[in-house]
């Protein structure tokens, strides 16, 4: 077996006496979609950027494919695509010359840019200059960028905040299209829905700390409550809801009493979000 794309040691950050980043550790196996989860201020982007090698961990240590990214920055970088906070294209220049740009810093020759443009709704606006694009289509050229290369893991910090639903569901299309060739995807999100419909597995980051890592589906199974809620009619024809909690000794009891005693118009069966499951971890919702 291949080893993991990302493995992440105790790593550790501060600014000042803050700490960051608090010996976080976790695996990224190959081909996997990691969401990251976690409110502002968790220590998202400072994890990210000792993974990209932008800051180098006061203790830790980080490896991409296999190489330790605070000896060689260099040769993970050139491996990873990376779509992180402010833009910073160049303005004065197209959408296809800053494409054109980044390719060639990477030595990149045969990278079909339209098609890229395309993938991500930018078509027919390669020539445009930037500096005349708007945010949400700044932030989908920004996507392209991070492709050029082929990466072998893309990092992406909230892909889709601000688009239009068109262009989100581009992007989702653009992320699940990576991971089918092989990338491994890092995904920075507050989107709970996006990361449950997206993610093989979740982490939730607050106050510089993991406190879980699994699948959507382990977490509400392991942290979630599923339920069921009717809607009944009374004895004097006014609609009313009843919620009976599943997975406890009584709830087939429960139910049955429901079924014969009492008139239901409606059954519906719910399981807990990972917004529900991240607000009971942490005490804190992810806004
Ligand atoms: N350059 C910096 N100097 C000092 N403190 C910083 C700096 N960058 C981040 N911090 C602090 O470190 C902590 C973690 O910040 P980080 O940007 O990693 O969080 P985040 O989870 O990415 O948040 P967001 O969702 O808002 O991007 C926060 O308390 C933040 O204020």
């Amino acid at each position: 077996m291949s080893e993991p794309a990302i493995i992440a040691e105790e790593l550790v950050y501060r600014y000042g006496d803050l700490l960051a980043v608090d010996h976080i550790s976790f695996t990224v196996e190959r081909g996997e979609i990691l969401g990251f989860l976690g409110p502002n201020g968790a220590g998202k982007s400072t994890t990210v950027k000792m993974l990209t090698g932008q800051l180098r961990p006061v203790s830790g240590r980080a490896l991409l494919l296999g190489i330790d990214v605070a000896r060689h920055p260099k040769q993970v970088q050139a491996r990873i695509g990376v779509c992180f906070e402010q833009p910073n294209l160049y303005e004065e220049l197209s959408g296809v010359e800053n494409l054109q740009l980044f390719a060639r810093l990477f030595g990149v020759r045969d990278v079909d840019l339209q098609g890229l443009l395309r993938r991500v709704g930018l078509d027919g606006r390669g020539t445009d200059l930037v500096g005349r694009y708007s945010k949400g289509m700044k932030q989908r050229l920004m996507i392209a960028r991070a492709l050029v290369n082929r990466p072998d893991i893309l990092f992406l910090d909230e892909p889709t905040e601000g688009l239009d639903p068109t262009s989100a569901e581009a992007i989702r299309r653009v992320i699940v299209e990576e991971q089918q060739r092989g990338a491994t995807i890092f995904l920075t999100t507050h989107d709970m829905y996006e990361a449950d419909r997206l993610c093989h597995r979740v982490a939730f980051i607050n106050s510089g700390k993991i406190v879980a890592l699994d699948t959507p589906h382990n977490l509400k199974q392991q942290y979630g409550k599923r339920m069921v809620r009717a809607e009944l009619v009374g004895p004097d024809g006014t609609l009313y809801t009843r919620e009976i909690v599943l997975d406890r000794p009584e709830t087939p009891t429960e139910l049955a009493d429901l079924l014969a005693h009492e008139h239901v118009v409606t059954l519906h069966s719910e399981e807990a979000t990972l917004e529900d499951i991240f607000i009971r971890l942490t005490g804190r919702g992810l806004a």
